[in-house]
C-alpha cells in the first residue's frame, strides 16, 4: 500500500536504504534529484538489450586482474545475472605525445555507461601515467565511493566497522602536474578547484542522506595547505548549509588516522569526504581494519558513466598463482548491480559471498584459509 503512494525515485531510495551492505547509493537516484531527464537517468543505469541483458564493459586488468575477473564472470553466470561482458584492452597508446586509452575501450564505456575494472599497474618513476587516473579523468568520474564493512564471521581486532569514504577523484595531489624547476628541485602541483570540490561535496551530502548516515565529515590538512585544503574545507562548510538535516564537521587527516585505528566505531555513522590523496591512503587503511585489501570495493561515479573496481592494485607478489581473493572485485560488481537497479541479483550474489566467508571453510590465504581463487568462487556458486 505504502509503496503505491511513493513516487518511483523515492521508492528506489527507500529500497536502497534498506539493503544489506556494502552500502551503496545508486547514483541514478541523485541524478533524478538533480533534475536530469528520465531518458538520461535510464541510460546511466546501463544499456538493456532486446534479450533483456545489459552490456557492461569489462577491463580485466593486470596482475591478479584476470584471475579475479574470471571469478566474477563464473559467479554471475551461475547466478544468471543479466549481464553480458564486453571485454576491452586498455594497453596504453600514445596520442599527441600523451598516454591515452585506446579508442575502442573508450567507445565501449561510452556505449555501455557502466564498466567493471580489474586493477591496472602503474610503473614507478618513468613510464606511462596511471591508467586508473587516466580513466577517471577521461570519463570525469568525480566521486570515488569506498565503503568498508566488517565481514561477519571474520574476526579482526575491530568489530562492527562500517565506514564510507568519498574521495575527490579527478584532481588534488593526483593532477599529475610535475616539473623540474632546476636540477635537484622538483615541483608537484596539488590542484584544487571550486568546481570539482563542490561537485564531490554535494555528492557526499546527498549520499549521506540516501544511506542514512546523516553526518558528513571533511578530512583535510588546511592547517598546512591553507589555500588548497582551505578552499575544500570552506566550500564544505558552505555546502553543508544546503543540507540542514545532515550534521557537518571536519577533522585533520593525521588525527583521523589515529582515531580510526584506535576505535573506528565513531566513524560508522558518518560519511567521510576528502581530497584525492587522503582518500587513497585512508581507504587502504580502512581495508586493514576489516581484514585487508581482498575485501574492499569501490565505485567511480560520474555524470555520464561509472566504473566499479576494487580498492586494491594488481598484487604482483601473488599474481598468476591462484592466491588472490576475488571478494573485493565481487563486492564492486555488487555495487555495480545496485547502481544498475538490479537489486535482486545483487542481494542473491552478495548473500552467497557473505555465507561463504562466514562459513570460513573455503577462504583464500589473505584471510587465513587455503583455498585457491577458483575454489572460493566455486564455494560461492554452491551457496547461491
Ligand atoms: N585501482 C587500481 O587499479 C590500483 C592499482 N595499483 C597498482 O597496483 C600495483 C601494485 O601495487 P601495490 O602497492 O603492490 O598494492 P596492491 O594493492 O596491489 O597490493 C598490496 C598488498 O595487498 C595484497 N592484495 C591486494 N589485493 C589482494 C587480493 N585481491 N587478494 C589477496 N591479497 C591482495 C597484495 O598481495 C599485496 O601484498 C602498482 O602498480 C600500483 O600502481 C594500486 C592500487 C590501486
Ligand atoms: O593508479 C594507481 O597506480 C594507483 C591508484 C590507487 O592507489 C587507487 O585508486 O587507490
Ligand atoms: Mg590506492
Amino acid at each position: 500500500m505504502l509503496a503505491g503512494r511513493i513516487a518511483a525515485p523515492a521508492r528506489q531510495c527507500l529500497r536502497a536504504a534498506a539493503r544489506p551492505q556494502p552500502v551503496f547509493r545508486p547514483a541514478f537516484a541523485q541524478m533524478q534529484q538533480r533534475g536530469f531527464a528520465d531518458e538520461k537517468v535510464a541510460k546511466f543505469k546501463g544499456q538493456k538489450h532486446s534479450d533483456g541483458k545489459y552490456m557492461v564493459t569489462l577491463i580485466e586488468g593486470d596482475g591478479i586482474g584476470p584471475e579475479i575477473a574470471q571469478s566474477v564472470k563464473d559467479i554471475f553466470s551461475a547466478a544468471n545475472a543479466p549481464i553480458k561482458w564486453e571485454s576491452v584492452d586498455v594497453t596504453p597508446i600514445l596520442k599527441d605525445g600523451k598516454t591515452a586509452i585506446p579508442d575502442a575501450a573508450i567507445d565501449s564505456v561510452k556505449r555501455n555507461y557502466v564498466a567493471l575494472k580489474g586493477p591496472l599497474a602503474t610503473p614507478v618513476g618513468k613510464g606511462h601515467v596511471s591508467l586508473n587516473l587516466t580513466l577517471r579523468r577521461t570519463f570525469n568520474l568525480f566521486a570515488n565511493v569506498r565503503p568498508c564493512k566488517s565481514i561477519q564471521g571474520f574476526k579482526t581486532p575491530y568489530d562492527g566497522v562500517d565506514t564510507v569514504l568519498i574521495r575527490e577523484n579527478t584532481e588534488g595531489e593526483y593532477s599529475g602536474i610535475e616539473h623540474v624547476v632546476v636540477d635537484g628541485v622538483v615541483q608537484s602541483i596539488k590542484l584544487i578547484t571550486k568546481e570539482a570540490s563542490e561537485r564531490v561535496l554535494r555528492f557526499a551530502f546527498q549520499y549521506a542522506q540516501e544511506v542514512n548516515k546523516p553526518k558528513v565529515r571533511a578530512v583535510h590538512k588546511a592547517t598546512i595547505m591553507k589555500m588548497s585544503d582551505g578552499l575544500f574545507l570552506n566550500l564544505a562548510r558552505d555546502i553543508s548549509k544546503e543540507y540542514p538535516n545532515v550534521e557537518f564537521d571536519a577533522e585533520l587527516l593525521d588525527n583521523a588516522c589515529l582515531k580510526i585505528v584506535s576505535d573506528p566505531s565513531p566513524y560508522n555513522d558518518k560519511v567521510l569526504v576528502m581530497p584525492n590523496l587522503y582518500g587513497d591512503i585512508l581507504s587502504d587503511m580502512c581495508a586493514g581494519l576489516i581484514g585487508g585489501l581482498g575485501l574492499t570495493p569501490s565505485g567511480n561515479i560520474g555524470d555520464e558513466c561509472s566504473i566499479f573496481e576494487a580498492v586494491h592494485g594488481s598484487a604482483p607478489d601473488i599474481a598468476g598463482q591462484g592466491l588472490a581473493n576475488p571478494t573485493a572485485l565481487l563486492l564492486s560488481s555488487i555495487m555495480m548491480l545496485q547502481h544498475m537497479g538490479l537489486f535482486e541479483h545483487a542481494d542473491r550474489i552478495q548473500a552467497a559471498i557473505f555465507k561463504t566467508l562466514a562459513e570460513g571453510k573455503t577462504i583464500t590465504g589473505d584471510l587465513g584459509g587455503k583455498a585457491k581463487t577458483h575454489e572460493y568462487a566455486a564455494a560461492v556458486i554452491k551457496n547461491l
